[in-house]
């Protein structure tokens, strides 16, 4: 199992440039560092060369994590807006391929955050979404890219909110590149059981993040720790566990993550760093790896 933080931690906006946080998580003892994929098609190639052999030589590995805006949803009912999301993620994996990247999670089959405002239609969203990731399973593999489908909460998402909708989807899928990515923070809003939740996942499970209820680094809530890391080790995960902490107010994480208090205690930059090595300490401790 390798370890890795997402660079939003530090940071207030998607766009902001990822490249170099790269030394900074190898210095703080990751295994990993996930990139926001939202604005990847903005880095010119030799931005992505220079990260990538960044990553080489601080023997750091790369995810990436995405929320598809409403413009590139593939399962929008409108067959324009799900063509321009085929661009865009076809454009975006080529892209995502450059820097060695083998793991891209999050709300794939669908649009993040979701605007309730409008009504919600799971079925025709759901059926449409297996088909858009269908799509571009191929497109992916042939770039050597898993394709993991985060289940969210309620309150982000309508489409695959638990374990077991997150199974059936992979399955309708049917490509072996597409998994099924779990969130202990979504967890605890619809899972009934945390272990049960990563049971059911099993050998589908492709992608995992942590973070408390309230998204702190894990080991400072209330999240069942010792019941996630016997159900990880009972499938034999041996894949990537990304910390996503989301602590900081402002900009467009903290309006998209509806973070509306200071939840770092007033931390600075070296206090930030530290909450995040002793946040891995634990994670290791208490997950394995
Ligand atoms: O858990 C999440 C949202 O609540 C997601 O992993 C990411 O934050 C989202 O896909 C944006 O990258
Ligand atoms: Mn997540």
């Amino acid at each position: 199992m390798k370890h890795g933080i997402y660079y939003s931690y530090w940071e207030h906006e998607w766009s902001a440039k990822f490249g170099p946080y790269v030394e900074k998580v190898a210095k703080l003892g990751f295994d990993v560092i996930e990139v926001a994929a939202h604005h990847i098609n903005e880095y010119s190639d030799a931005d992505l060369a220079a990260i990538k052999q960044s990553a080489r030589d601080n023997g750091i590995i790369l995810t990436a994590g995405i929320g598809p805006s409403r413009a590139k949803n593939l399962s929008s009912p409108d067959s324009t807006v799900r063509a321009a999301g085929k661009a865009f993620f076809e454009q975006t994996l080529t892209n995502v391929a450059k820097l060695d990247i083998k793991t891209i999670g999050g709300a794939l089959h669908s649009y993040w955050p979701v605007d309730y405002t409008q009504p919600v239609d799971k079925v025709g969203d759901r059926a449409r979404g297996v088909e858009g990731i269908y799509g571009i399973a191929d497109f992916a593999n042939d770039l050597g890219i898993n394709l993991c489908i985060e289940v969210l909460n309620r309150f982000e998402n309508h489409v695959l909110n638990t374990a077991a909708e997150g199974v059936a989807f992979v399955n309708d899928v049917g490509k072996s590149n597409v998994k099924v990515m779990l969130d202990t923070f979504h967890m605890n809003i619809e899972e009934d059981s945390f272990g049960d939740a990563i049971r059911t996942a099993g050998p589908l499970l492709g992608h995992f993040h942590t973070g408390e209820s309230n998204r702190r680094v894990p080991g400072k809530g209330r999240i069942p720790w010792h019941e996630v890391g016997l159900a990880l080790r009972k499938i034999h995960y041996t894949g990537v566990v990304v910390m996503e902490p989301f602590v900081k107010t402002g900009g467009t994480i903290g309006s998209d993550i509806r973070v509306w208090r200071d939840l770092t205690d007033g931390a600075d930059e070296a206090k930030m760093d530290e909450d995040a090595r002793n946040s891995l300490a634990f994670s290791r401790f208490v997950l394995g790896g």
